[in-house]
């Protein structure tokens, strides 16, 4: 493929009467990246996927999409990229086999891709169902085969974990992986930090229209330099014990736990090995949300 990032997107703003969606948004994605667009409801995360996509014109700003401008519609582009739109849109009474030829007959791909693409979301057993009558899980996968049946190189999802049950949202994981693994490059949104600390290479936090912090899920984190906490049963160690263990910053205790903080964990670990109160031990690390708390002042609400 050529050379270059498979998105650019720089200065993006886009308005909707008074309201500012997206407030001067620049990122780009290299090929082969797992890119998630993070944030609240409301952030600007659709909008922002949508002018990338070329479906929304932005009103400042420019994007480009495997070296292409994706607005006005660039019909060289559609056949090398794939869009899973958040209210997915199938056609009527057909069946989880028949909604993918369909789809795939825009792109003059033959019934052999439809049954690769059907293994690949797991909806094998379901190619003669029809789609009405899939469980929102099964539909979003669905979706996201319709969105790759063409073989893209860059594949946009918007929320295709939403509204899914944990069991659901963890097979749905396993399917985007390995999409990756095809050298699929993939932006996706979530309001789901945990998720994209697990699947992303690199995120977008987003806020009111703004960008508030990309990297790594990993060196976000890291950057954050928050403590560790170190949770153990109450009444396995004295909280006056605890104060004074190696590493040990602070000691708090509620009802069921003692709670060290600390920012070097190993020693403390030790201390406690050789106590031998490592026993229903927990140890919690910062995560993603910490670090939006960190950038907005605000505990996150999806
Ligand atoms: N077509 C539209 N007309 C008017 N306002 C819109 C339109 N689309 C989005 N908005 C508003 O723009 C803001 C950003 O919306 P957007 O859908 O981009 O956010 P989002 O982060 O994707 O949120 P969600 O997770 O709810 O989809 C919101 O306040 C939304 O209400």
């Amino acid at each position: 493929m050529g050379i270059g990032p498979a998105l650019a997107v720089s200065g993006l703003y886009k308005r909707y009467g008074d309201l500012v969606a997206v407030d001067g948004v620049s990122f780009e994605v290299s090929e082969g990246e797992f890119f998630g667009i993070l944030g609240p409801n409301g952030a600007g995360k659709t909008t922002t996927l949508e002018i990338a996509e070329g479906l929304r014109e932005p009103d400042a700003g420019s994007v480009r999409l495997l070296g292409e401008a994706p607005w006005p519609r660039n019909l060289a582009l559609l056949p090398r990229i794939g869009v899973q739109l958040q209210a997915s849109a199938f056609f009527e009474r057909l069946t989880a086999r028949e909604q993918l030829e369909t789809f795939g007959a825009l792109y003059g791909v033959g019934s052999a891709r439809v049954g690769e693409m059907l293994e690949l979301v797991g909806l094998s057993d379901k190619a003669s169902t029809p789609e009405a009558k899939l469980s929102g899980g099964q539909r979003q996968r669905l979706s996201i085969a319709c969105a790759l049946v063409h073989d893209p190189d860059v594949v946009f999802l918007d929320e295709p974990t939403a509204a899914l049950d944990p069991q659901a949202r963890r097979n749905l994981w396993d399917v985007l992986r390995e999409v990756q693994a095809r050298g699929k490059t993939i932006v996706y949104t979530t309001h789901y930090l945990d998720e994209a600390e697990v699947l992303c290479d690199r995120v977008a936090i987003m806020d009111h229209g703004r960008i508030l912090a990309l990297d790594a899920p990993a060196r976000l984190v890291r950057d954050l330099d928050a403590a560790t906490r170190v949770i153990l049963e109450r009444g396995v160690l004295p909280a006056e014990q605890a104060r004074v263990l190696p590493g040990a910053d602070s000691v708090t205790e509620d009802e069921q736990s003692l709670t060290i903080s600390t920012r070097t964990a190993a020693p403390l670990l030790s201390a406690l090995a050789e106590r031998g109160t490592l026993g229903g031990l927990q140890v919690r690390t910062a995560t993603l949300e910490d670090v939006f708390l960190d950038l907005t002042g605000r505990e996150y609400r999806a």
